[in-house]
């Protein structure tokens, strides 16, 4: 039977939403794409709605309570909470887009939801993954059909349910081809979230993507333990900073980072707390800054053909001191999203918008060389019926 929702799309291309909350619990991304699953036909409007300081808290909390509880026993009461809370920031960034975006109308939604917990796939055992996010309250919010829990079908199949982004990352790099009228053309959309991943495209072979390590989680949650804000602006605290290069090579023995791809992460896999919690503050900041850059780097030096263009995307691409790092190695084949016309902040948002319309339409969103799903499949929740408010 097909999907319901393919009605959707029966005239062509249509005005999709997407929505990231993304693991570095700042705020909802909420971006418009036009595209009918295969191709990006137009970008639209695009915000992003930062969480207060008392949203972030509930979600801290529900994402602490879920490293406790690791699956097992009753499952945590904080979750509840976050979930309504977080499902109505999303129902008001919607709202808010619509009220100042560019008259768009969205015929669908994509909801990827909050990951509060991800264990991937080990020793054989499926992993498993939690993204919260009621699909059922947001539709109703909305008015519009939604697609959520993107990742659970992956997993299911054996998957890492992660990254699920590359699909969209290889939309964009086939667009800016189109664009430089350039057939051969190796090229990385390079996304610095909490953690950092990558999609690598060229043109001879499937495109390669996986979580590459650390990104400004750890970082982000160095400074926050020490009463400094909620992420080091403009890298001002690892700028004063000494980097601990003994420890870094220590780091970088760790065996996700010789594992071959497919492979995710969950974003306290590396922790500050784990890594720098006996250095001063400046010199942890420096030590997990560089930590990131590198491991990015180590990643790209893998790849079997090196890039003409790194595409940026992310929070981090913010972060004067990992651009640096970055750029001293890759020189002017990085650069930031924006220098293209992309939006930098929003691709997460618009990919999630992509993957809804390719789930709509059962088109495959993960793949063998991205998730280590067996074959390309498709996946995601859909509600389709709603009720106007
Ligand atoms: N000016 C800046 N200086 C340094 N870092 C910055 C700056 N602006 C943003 N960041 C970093 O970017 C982060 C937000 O990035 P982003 O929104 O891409 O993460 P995310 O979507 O939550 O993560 P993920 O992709 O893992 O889900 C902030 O928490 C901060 O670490
Ligand atoms: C389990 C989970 O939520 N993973 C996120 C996280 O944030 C970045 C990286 O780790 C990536 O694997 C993924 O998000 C993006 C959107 C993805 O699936 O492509």
């Amino acid at each position: 039977m097909s999907s319901q929702l393919a009605q959707l799309f029966k005239t062509g291309p249509q005005w999709v939403l997407g929505f990231m909350s993304g693991t570095s619990l700042d705020g909802v991304d909420v971006a418009l794409v036009k595209t009918d699953g295969e191709r990006i036909e137009e970008l639209g409007s695009w915000i992003t709605i930062s969480y207060t300081n008392a949203q972030r808290k509930v979600l801290a909390e529900a994402t602490q309570d879920a490293l406790k509880w690791n699956w097992e026993g009753v499952r945590p009461k904080s979750f509840d909470k976050a979930e309504r809370l977080m499902t109505l920031a999303h129902a008001e960034a919607a709202q808010k887009l619509m009220q100042f975006g560019g008259g768009e109308t969205p015929v669908l939604a994509g909801f990827h939801g909050q990951t509060v917990l991800h264990s991937p796939p080990l020793d054989g055992q499926k992993g498993k993954t939690l993204q919260l996010g009621d699909g059922q309250l947001l539709a109703k919010e909305l008015g519009i059909p939604v697609v959520y829990d993107f990742r659970t079908a992956d997993m299911e199949a054996g998957g890492h349910g992660a990254p699920l982004a590359p699909i969209y990352h290889t939309a964009l790099l086939d667009m800016e081809a189109a664009k430089r009228n350039q057939n051969e053309f190796t090229g990385v959309v390079l996304n610095l979230g909490g953690v950092a991943n990558f999609t690598w495209q060229t043109s001879d072979q499937p495109p390669i993507a996986f979580d590459t390590g650390p990104g400004n989680g750890p970082i982000d949650e160095w400074i926050e333990k020490h009463g400094k804000g909620a992420f080091d602006a403009d890298a001002k605290f690892a700028l004063a900073g000494k980097v601990h290069e003994e420890k870094i090579k220590d780091w970088l023995k760790h065996p996700y980072f010789s594992t071959k791809p497919p492979k995710s992460l969950d974003r306290y896999d590396f922790s500050a707390e784990k890594l720098v919690s006996d250095m001063s503050f400046e010199d942890g900041a420096a030590t997990l800054t560089a930590f990131s850059a590198r491991t990015v780097l180590q990643a790209l030096s893998s790849m079997p053909k090196k890039p003409e263009m790194v595409v940026a995307t992310g929070g981090g691409r913010h972060n004067p001191l990992i651009m640096q790092y970055l750029r001293d190695e890759l020189g002017d084949a990085l650069i930031d999203a924006s220098s293209i016309g992309w939006r930098g902040d929003a691709i997460e948002a618009e990919a999630f918008a992509f993957l809804a319309a390719r789930s709509a339409l059962e088109l495959p969103i993960s793949f063998p060389e991205t998730t280590g799903a067996p074959e390309p499949i498709t996946g995601g929740r859909h509600i389709a019926t709603t009720r106007k408010r």
